[in-house]
């Protein structure tokens, strides 16, 4: 009985292990044995947080990557916060925090779920017997894969909504394209067909897939550079672990997700691309090569804080439940 409630690495779960890592809560061996419970919870939490942190910083890159008006940051900001107010900055916000749930439980438990298929050890085991990097990678991409089906039409419709710069409704002033984000959704389906509604799912496919192996890779080395052998990672460590995750998955996701974000755009503008290559060629052409880095600073700042936030909180939250 002893034995079970200590956890098999001598971890936060062991009153014998080091103390207090991140929570030194019991474990609930009927909850032990649903990985899908902790996992939604837990993700919803961590994407809400972290999404709400950093959406100012997402809608300056999604307008730097997708409007040729601003000389930078500070004159996006400057511009943004002058016409539109604070407000201007959570502009397709509500979306994502709806759909967050659904999203981050599909990337975080098909992650989880598929190291458990490939490594037959559970969240609390792997600190004991960790998983080899090519499996943690390989589970990183099936998660990246699997929930760009679902992020798709979410991120299309906060897309088209953070670029929208009218100021909030004035008298006499033109009111904006899209009153909201069912109105958006309603607009896309009549204007564009369903299908418009997965515009530039390729190219987030293409993003995702093998940056969210990336992603998760990061963490886990620096997770295990930064904590003794058989142990959990304290607070500290999962923040930095997570944070640089972030940056490093971002920087090598930005050419595509500037393509991304410009084939969701297009559709608007009656602009056609022939596809992702397509997109990538005509942006080349008219901007040149540095076209490819555009809102990195920004989203780097932004990819810190939020992911630290959202890893911090999915291994607070599984460990209290796990
Ligand atoms: C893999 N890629 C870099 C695209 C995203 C990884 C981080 C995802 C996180 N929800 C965020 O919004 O930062």
């Amino acid at each position: 009985m002893e034995e079970e409630a200590r956890g098999p690495a001598g971890d936060l779960w062991s009153p014998a292990g080091r103390p207090g890592p991140i929570c030194s809560c019991p474990s609930s061996p009927l909850l032990g044995q649903v990985q899908g419970v902790p996992l939604i919870a837990s993700s919803y939490h961590a994407g809400a947080l972290g999404l709400v942190l950093g959406h100012p910083f997402d809608t300056v890159k999604v307008r730097l990557q997708t409007q040729t008006t601003y000389r930078g940051i500070f004159d996006c900001v400057v511009k943004t916060y002058r016409h539109e107010s604070l407000l201007g900055f959570f502009k397709g916000m509500s979306f994502p925090i709806a759909s967050i749930a659904v999203v981050n439980s599909v990337l975080f438990g098909v992650y989880s779920n598929t190291l458990l298929a490939l490594t037959a050890t559970s969240h609390r085991e792997r600190r004991a017997q960790p998983p080899s990097y090519a499996h943690v990678f390989l589970a990183g991409c099936t998660g990246g894969f699997m929930q760009v089906y679902c992020l798709a039409p979410f991120d299309l419709i906060k897309v088209r909504l953070q670029n929208q710069t009218e100021p909030r409704a004035r008298p006499g002033s033109p009111p904006p394209r899209y009153r909201g984000p069912v109105h958006c959704a309603v607009s896309i389906c009549q204007e564009e067909g369903p299908r418009g509604l997965f515009r530039g799912a390729w190219a987030l496919m293409l993003r995702d897939t093998p940056t969210l192996g990336i992603y998760f890779v990061t963490y886990e080395w620096l997770c295990r550079q930064s904590t003794p052998e058989g142990q959990s990672p304290s607070s500290a460590s999962v923040l930095v672990a997570g944070g640089f995750a972030g940056i490093l998955s971002w920087a090598v996701a930005t050419p595509l997700d500037v393509i991304k974000s410009r084939m969701q755009m297009a559709g608007l503008k009656h602009r056609v691309y022939r596809g992702v290559l397509d997109c990538m060629a005509s942006s080349v052409r008219q901007e040149g090569l540095g076209v490819f880095f555009r809102g990195l600073t920004i989203n780097s700042a932004r990819a810190f804080p939020v992911n630290a936030v959202i890893f911090l909180s999915y291994e607070y939250l599984l460990r209290w439940w796990g």
